[in-house]
């Protein structure tokens, strides 16, 4: 049986649009109804046939809805769920796609107090954003972690659960907290690092500009990719796990020093012993199959 019958996703972008095409490929009789901040989004949507049906406000988007998911930048996860609340079926589930998920279960509960509250992080995406981004397959084979606040329905989190297994993800679930710590460090620390790279290598521009570009290959390619991230929605990311991103934050400039002073005095086995212990990790995710980088899987959507 499906999870849901009537889905309303709020925010129509990569994460959104990507799930609304999933949905469609994979529950065809599921209920679709989409709304957007942005009139010109609505209008894309609109045009390309996202959703059953386009809302003008969040609120007329989700009357009929069993399932809301908020897809939009994580500081305006409030503010859309104060905007739907009275419009919500009192059985309603709502749940978000939101990368940080402490402040956001936070706000989610302000905002709706008493009502049913699932948060998701499907831990797979692009360096794209907007609705034309957006593919079916993003989620298959990838994670989808839940973070169910404390006491919550079993039968609720196994619907939520139950939907990202249907569009292809793995479904983990973890607390919010442990989620923010975990993710500070896999994947909002290596954004911090990207951002601050390619922000160092353009600062000289006068100087390297032509070799920056005619040289970018292999590792600092990588990382303008990275770079290319939406500044809205990786700024609300930083903001929104700031304590999480900080201590992670700390450990690495400490082990940053560690290697400057290796090189400084010509400690080559401390930097060989290092790049031995890395590439052991490197190995062991491409055994575990997670390694998402060789068969170019999202990259040119
Ligand atoms: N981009 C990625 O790779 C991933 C993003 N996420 C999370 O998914 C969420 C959405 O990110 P993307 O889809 O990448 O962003 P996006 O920029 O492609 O789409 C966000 C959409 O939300 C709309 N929006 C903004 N404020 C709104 C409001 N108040 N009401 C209604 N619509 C509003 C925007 O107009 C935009 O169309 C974020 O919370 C992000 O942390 C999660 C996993 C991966
Ligand atoms: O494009 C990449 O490499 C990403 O890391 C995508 C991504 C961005 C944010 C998330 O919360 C999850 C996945």
């Amino acid at each position: 049986m499906l999870p849901f019958a009537r889905v309303a996703i709020i925010g129509l972008g990569l994460i959104g649009s990507s799930l609304a095409r999933a949905i469609r490929a994979e529950m065809p009789t599921v209920a679709l109804t989409g709304h957007d901040a942005s009139p010109e989004v609505r209008e894309i949507a609109r045009r390309i046939g996202l959703c059953d049906d386009i809302a003008d406000n969040a609120g007329a988007a989700v009357t009929d809805a069993d399932l809301v998911i908020l897809c939009v930048p994580v500081r305006a996860m409030e503010t859309v769920a104060a905007e739907i609340a009275a419009d919500l079926p009192p059985e309603c589930i709502v749940s978000d796609v939101g990368s940080c998920k402490g402040e956001i279960l936070a706000g989610l509960t302000r905002a709706l107090p008493g009502r049913i509250v699932i948060p998701a992080h499907p831990v797979a995406g692009t360096e794209n954003s907007g609705p034309e981004s957006g593919f079916a397959t993003l989620f298959k084979g990838r994670w989808c972690i839940v973070t169910p606040p404390d006491g919550a329905d079993p039968a609720a989190v196994e619907r939520v659960s139950e939907l990202w297994r249907r569009v292809g993800a793995n479904v983990e679930i973890m607390n919010a907290q442990h989620h923010d710590l975990v993710l500070a460090v896999t994947s909002h620390l290596p954004h911090l690092i990207a951002y601050t790279i390619v922000g160092t290598a353009s600062d000289l521009e006068d100087v390297t500009r032509s070799e920056v570009i005619k040289y970018s290959a292999g590792g600092f390619r990588d990382f303008t990719r990275i770079a290319a991230s939406d500044p809205t929605m990786w700024r609300d990311v930083f903001l929104a796990n700031k304590d999480a991103v900080l201590e992670m934050l700390q450990r690495f400039s400490e082990d940053l020093s560690a290697l400057q002073r290796a090189i400084r005095w010509g400690d080559g086995d401390a930097l060989f012993s290092l790049f031995t212990r890395t590439r052991a990790v490197r190995r062991s995710i491409i055994e575990e199959g997670q390694d998402d980088a060789a068969p170019d899987f999202g990259r040119s959507h």
